[in-house]
């Protein structure tokens, strides 16, 4: 398995797929997609347009959809949630299927979409995403950063360093073995470093300030917590998420 990171969609080859593709938006998509799934959600249907998702949202009874939308960090005027983990719970998402779209979570699961396997990581569900590449083995993996509108984000990165720094460690792999692009081998060092200070790197990280200056200091420590849910969001169909 050979794993290669790139810090934003715009990044990624335009000419080549992977086997597996993982878009990772820790601050806060991908880490409200599993904190949805482990609420019981059915699936996720991911929009850029508000008012596509809104219209696909109507061929279902309203009583089965929740409409999550955020722009700006806030949640869409009219939607039920916005983009936070802590808006779920069995009562309110068990059984119900979100329409949702958030400012890069979905552009980056957008340009993975066509990869024959594709699914979300997050801080929460790091294991849970390496035991089910450990147990699928791809041959070739994108670890594919949400970032901010077009720019790097530390989180994200540190997110991908993660995976790959216990693949690494549970299949005894080196660097060479491991590691497809120079990306991939920083974003192992980054992780290193902030290994056991990820609420502090939440807080240093430009979108951390953001949500900090929304007064958010809840999500970013949910999203800093690691290897807390067994849940792997994966793609059923372009744009849908399903947890299997
Ligand atoms: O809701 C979020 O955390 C972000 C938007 S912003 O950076 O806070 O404005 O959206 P996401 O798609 O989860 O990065
Ligand atoms: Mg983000």
């Amino acid at each position: 398995m050979k794993l290669f990171v790139y810090h934003t969609p715009e990044e990624t080859p335009a000419d080549a797929l992977p086997d597996c593709a993982i878009a990772i938006d820790v601050l806060r998509a991908t880490t409200t997609m599993a904190a949805a799934f482990a609420a019981g959600a059915e699936a996720i249907e991911v929009f850029s347009d508000l008012d596509k998702l809104v219209q696909a949202a109507q061929q279902w009874p309203s009583e089965k959809c929740i409409l999550a939308g955020e722009r700006g960090g806030q949640r869409v005027d009219g939607f039920d949630l916005g983009n936070s983990p802590r808006d779920h719970s069995p009562e309110r998402t068990a059984g119900r299927r979100l329409f949702m779209s958030t400012t890069n979570g979905t552009r980056c699961l957008q340009r993975i979409q066509a990869a024959p396997s594709v699914m979300t990581a997050a801080l929460t569900t790091r294991q849970a995403v390496v035991d089910k590449l450990l147990a699928k083995q791809p041959e070739t993996v994108w670890l594919v950063g949400s970032g901010w509108e077009g720019t790097y984000s530390l989180e994200d990165t540190v997110c991908a360093g993660a995976i790959i720094h216990s693949l690494m460690a549970k299949n005894n792999q080196s660097f060479v073995d491991c590691t497809g692009n120079d990306s991939a081998v920083a974003a192992v060092a980054l992780y290193e470093q902030w290994q056991h200070r990820m609420a502090e790197l939440m807080r240093v990280a430009t979108h951390g300030q953001r949500l900090l200056g929304l007064k958010n200091t809840a999500d970013l420590d949910y999203c800093a917590q690691m290897d807390v849910m067994d849940i792997v969001p994966e793609q059923e169909r372009p744009g849908v998420l399903v947890n299997r």
